[in-house]
């Protein structure tokens, strides 16, 4: 089944990067003239995001999205990124519930849900994060916060947009950590997504997420459920990301 599903490596830069650091980016990643044989994405800040895409454009094969986006098309909400404008702009996906978002952010699953649906409604992949805290794991309670943050922030997800989602299991005490999760725990969660999933249960890509690196990706991504990463710290660098879309593209 795993061969229904292209791996995914995602860049999430997070509020990093200056215009300097994306050109030597992009000027990086044209010299390597790597034949990506798994899906590369990258979700910059918003500001970054029209300036990206026409990086991308250059080298080709490396599709542009936002890191979060809001619950509505428009209106009176200064800050906020509208998804009728990222899809309007071009922008192929958008990461949503990221566990940043929850935690500094506070937003829950029920705003989030709103979020994911209007999203989809704009036709955008969405990138729906999901995962549990140190103190949530080691009260045995990481399958029943997964399951609650699958059942309301994917509340009533139309069959005929299931396509577009893709899950991302972050475990929140791997993110920024350099702790990892092993491949067999991440495995262990994955399967239990999957078996959760009401439409597209073979289809759907989850990806894992959580101090992955050129050095430990391996392992995770043989693992039958895990179809790619969303990376923090090593997308920043073209020579990093390359990498581990190199080991992605062989497997
Ligand atoms: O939060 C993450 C990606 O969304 C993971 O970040 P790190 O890869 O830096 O741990």
């Amino acid at each position: 089944m795993k061969n229904l599903r292209p791996i995914h490596i995602v860049g999430n830069w997070k509020m990093n990067q200056t215009m300097h650091e994306i050109s030597e980016f992009f000027i990086e990643m044209t010299k390597m003239k790597m034949e990506l044989k798994c899906k590369a994405w990258i979700a910059p800040q918003a500001l970054h995001i029209a300036i990206l895409k026409e990086m991308a454009f250059t080298t080709g094969s490396i599709q542009v999205g936002a890191q979060n986006c809001a619950e509505v098309d428009s209106g009176a909400l200064t800050g906020e990124t509208s998804p009728l404008a990222l899809a309007d702009m071009g922008v192929e996906f958008v990461i949503i519930g990221h566990s940043e978002r929850r935690t500094i952010y506070g937003e829950k699953n029920e705003l989030l849900n709103q979020k994911v649906l209007n999203a989809l409604k704009n036709d955008l992949k969405v990138i729906y994060c999901v995962g549990e805290t140190l103190a949530e794991r080691e009260a045995n309670d990481t399958f029943k916060v997964i399951e609650e943050q699958l059942n309301v922030g994917l509340h009533n997800l139309p069959a005929d947009k299931a396509h577009l989602v893709l899950i991302a299991y972050e475990p929140v005490w791997a993110i920024g950590t350099g702790k990892v999760a092993s491949a067999e725990q991440a495995e262990e969660v994955h399967a239990f997504i999957r078996g959760k999933l009401e439409h597209l249960k073979d289809e759907t890509v989850i990806l894992y997420g959580g101090s992955v690196k050129p050095d430990n990706i391996d392992s995770l991504l043989r693992k039958d459920n895990i179809d790619g990463a969303l990376v923090g710290g090593a997308s920043l660098k073209a020579k990093d990301f390359r990498q581990l879309c190199s080991i992605a593209s062989v497997i």
